[in-house]
C-alpha cells in the first residue's frame, strides 16, 4: 500500500524524503547504493536536501551510482543518439550539476562518488542499461516524478506496458508540452525533441524503494489521478509507485490541495 506524505511546504518535502534517501543508503551494506534520479524540477530540492544529508553525515559515497530515468535522443543519419551533455537539457549533464558536483564538493576526498557511477541510458544501445543495473544490484530508492498533464514517468507516456524495459520511445505531445515547461531553455514546442530513451516501466517496479515526489499547483491533477488508482494504469504512468514493494507518494499543501 502507497503511503501518502503529506508535507507543508516543498523543503519539508525534500528534507524527509533525502533523509529517507540518506538513511537507507546508510543502512545498506551492499557494494553499491543505485539511487535513480528524474531530470526536472521535482527531483531539484530533493537532490539539495541530500547534499546536506550528506555533508552533515560525512556519508561515504563510494558506492553511490545515480541513474537517469531518461534522456533526450536526436535521430542523426548514422542512428539515434542522446543529446550532447552540453546541452541544457542534458540528463547527464543535470546528474553532475544537481548530484555528482555538489555531493563530491561537501564530501571528504577520500569519500567521493566516482563520475563513471553517473548512468545515463543509451540511445545507441539501450539494452545497455539492463545489464548495468543487473550489474550494480538494481535499484534501491527512485526519486520519481510526474508529468504533469499526462502522468508520463521518466519518459514512459501514456500507454506504456507494465513489463518494458529500457528503450527508444516517441514522445507525445503533452509530455513534450510538459517538458517545455520544465526546461524553457528550448524555448519553442517545435524545439522539444521527439524521442527519447528511457528505463521502463518494469525497471521502475523493480526498485527496492520508491517516492513519486509532486510539489507545485501544477501537479495537482497528477496527485489526484495517481491516487485514484489502486495498482499499475497505462493510462496515467505514474501510478507505477503502486507497484513499487516499499512506496509513497510525497506531496507539498499546494499539489495536495488542487
Ligand atoms: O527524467 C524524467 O523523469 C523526465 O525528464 C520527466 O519525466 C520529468 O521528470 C517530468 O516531466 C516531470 O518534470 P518536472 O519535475 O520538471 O515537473
Amino acid at each position: 500500500m502507497t503511503e501518502v506524505r503529506k508535507h507543508e511546504s516543498v523543503s519539508r518535502l525534500a528534507s524527509s524524503v533525502a533523509l529517507r534517501i540518506a538513511d537507507s543508503m546508510a543502512r545498506s551494506d551492499d557494494p553499491h547504493y543505485v539511487l535513480a534520479v528524474p531530470s526536472g524540477r521535482s527531483a531539484i530540492p530533493v537532490m539539495s536536501a541530500f547534499v546536506n544529508e550528506v555533508r552533515e553525515r560525512r556519508l561515504d559515497l563510494r558506492r553511490l551510482v545515480l541513474v537517469a530515468l531518461d534522456s533526450y535522443v536526436e535521430v542523426t543519419p548514422s542512428g539515434p543518439r542522446n543529446i550532447p551533455i552540453e546541452s541544457p537539457q542534458s540528463a547527464h549533464r543535470f546528474l553532475t550539476e544537481h548530484g555528482l558536483d555538489p555531493l563530491n564538493a561537501v564530501s571528504d576526498c577520500s569519500l567521493r562518488m566516482s563520475a563513471a557511477n553517473v548512468l545515463v541510458p543509451d540511445a545507441s544501445r539501450p539494452e545497455e542499461m539492463e545489464r548495468k543495473l543487473r550489474e550494480k544490484g538494481g535499484v534501491h530508492f527512485a526519486i520519481l516524478a510526474s508529468g504533469a498533464s499526462d502522468g508520463h514517468v521518466g519518459f514512459n507516456g501514456p500507454g506504456s506496458s507494465e513489463h518494458s524495459r529500457t528503450r527508444i520511445v516517441e514522445l507525445g505531445p503533452l509530455t513534450r508540452s510538459d517538458n517545455l515547461v520544465t526546461y524553457p531553455t528550448f524555448g519553442d514546442l517545435e524545439n522539444v525533441p521527439r524521442f527519447g530513451v528511457t528505463l521502463g516501466i518494469a525497471n521502475l517496479a523493480e526498485s527496492r524503494e520508491a517516492t513519486l515526489v509532486l510539489h507545485g499547483r501544477d501537479k495537482a491533477l497528477a496527485y489526484r489521478r495517481t491516487l485514484a488508482r489502486a495498482g499499475y494504469s497505462p493510462d496515467w504512468p505514474s501510478s507505477v509507485v503502486h507497484l513499487v514493494n516499499a512506496s509513497a507518494i510525497d506531496v507539498d499543501f499546494e499539489a495536495s490541495r488542487g
